[in-house]
């Protein structure tokens, strides 16, 4: 079941310059700064009551942002979903004729375990479903 809008993913070059305007923009400071070296980025969390965004910077030339960037220019990345069964949603989805660009749930940031559909199916946009890791 799909539960929330976990997060909306912003592709930035500079991770402390855009922490600074979003700061500004939103009258507030991000919750937590979180590297995930597995998908080649540094992340920045904000959270409007709990609506969350993902400021992301590469740390890779190859990663996913640092081509993105590139073919594309900053801004929105991904939208993320929050689900209560990720692997039953992998199934459902993949059943259906989505693309996983994962066949495992793989872990992301902030205890979560994620999982990308391909843009070419989703008019576009890159979709990634999250689950809570629970203790
Ligand atoms: C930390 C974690 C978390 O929240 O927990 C994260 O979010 S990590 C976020 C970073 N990690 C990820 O994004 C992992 C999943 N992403 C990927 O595997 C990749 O980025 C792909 C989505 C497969 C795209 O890879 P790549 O650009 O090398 O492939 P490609 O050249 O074949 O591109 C296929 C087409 O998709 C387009 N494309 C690429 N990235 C896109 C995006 N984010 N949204 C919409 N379209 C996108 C390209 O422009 C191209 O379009 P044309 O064919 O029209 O030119
Ligand atoms: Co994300």
């Amino acid at each position: 079941m799909f539960t929330n809008v976990e997060h909306i993913g912003i592709a930035v070059k500079d991770l402390s310059v855009a922490d600074a305007l979003f700061s500004t923009l939103l009258n507030s400071t991000p919750y937590k700064h979180e590297e995930v070296a597995t998908e080649g980025v540094r992340t920045s969390f904000f959270k409007i009551n709990e609506t969350k965004i993902e400021l992301l910077e590469a740390t890779r030339d190859d990663s996913p942002i640092a081509r993105f960037l590139e073919k594309k220019g900053e801004g929105i990345h991904h939208l993320a979903f929050e689900v209560d069964d990720i692997r039953a949603e992998m199934a459902r989805l993949k059943a259906e004729g989505f693309v996983l660009l994962n066949e495992e749930p793989k872990p992301g940031a902030d205890q979560k375990l994620v999982c990308f559909l391909h843009p070419k199916n989703t008019h576009g946009v890159l979709i990634e479903l999250c689950q809570s890791i629970r203790e």
